[in-house]
């Protein structure tokens, strides 16, 4: 499936933001030849599995322009990629454990000249700064997710929600999500459980976590 499923859900694209989502795939194609960040089955299926399901953050929370934003455990650039070139005011901050993996973030911002997005090898864990929203996909399980951002989400953001973190995962999450009925960590229900576009997966993005 090509680039033009893109624009089927997000059709106010400027030319440039289609340029850059349509250069995509040429750019993982080869890069993935060379380092391993899309499994070898899914990066035909690029748009849909990756991009669109990245893209499905920006149905839930539309970024502002002057946000910030740190993408945990981005791999070869999901969902920091997607976002930033919906997003080109708001600046993302894409950090992963694995060094070659920051490399082909490094590789694809530069061949896109995407300004707004800063990438770096570092473990969430040591990260100092604080954000607006913090986003990842498929990383660890959302106690670890917890422990490592706790205290990275700002206390008073622009944002209507606040603050809050955007975590595309599978998996059971209510009973991941259980312990912190009574530490009020979350302010449950308030996770999305969508199969958002074409992707045919179902994902949890919690969402309002308070920080505390
Ligand atoms: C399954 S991959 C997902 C990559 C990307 N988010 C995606 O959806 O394609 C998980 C990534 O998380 C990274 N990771 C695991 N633990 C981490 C940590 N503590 N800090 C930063 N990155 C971490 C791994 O190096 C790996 O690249």
């Amino acid at each position: 499936m090509s680039v033009a499923i893109i624009d089927k859900y997000f059709p106010s694209l400027t030319e440039d933001q289609v340029a850059k989502f349509l250069k995509l795939e040429a750019l993982y194609k080869d890069w993935n030849s060379k380092i391993n960040v899309i499994s070898r089955k899914d990066i035909d299926e690029l748009y849909v599995r990756h991009v669109l399901h990245s893209l499905g953050i920006a149905k839930v929370q539309p970024f502002l322009p002057g946000s910030s934003i740190l993408d945990v455990g981005t791999g070869g650039g999901f969902p920091g990629i997607p976002l930033a070139i919906l997003f080109p005011e708001t600046q993302f901050y894409l950090i992963d454990a694995i060094g070659k993996k920051i490399t082909v973030v490094n590789e694809v911002a530069q061949a896109l000249k995407l300004e707004n997005v800063t990438a770096e090898q570092i473990r969430a864990e040591k990260v100092k700064s604080e954000f607006d929203f913090i986003v990842s996909r498929a990383v660890t399980n959302m106690p670890d997710f917890v422990k490592w951002v706790k205290g990275k989400v700002k206390k008073n953001s622009q944002h209507t929600l606040k603050n809050g973190i955007l975590y595309l995962k599978g998996g059971d999450l209510s009973e991941e999500l259980a312990i912190y009925k009574t530490a009020k960590i979350f302010n449950l229900p308030d996770y999305f459980e969508e199969d958002f576009f074409e992707t045919k997966k179902v994902v949890h993005l919690p969402l309002k976590y308070t920080g505390k």
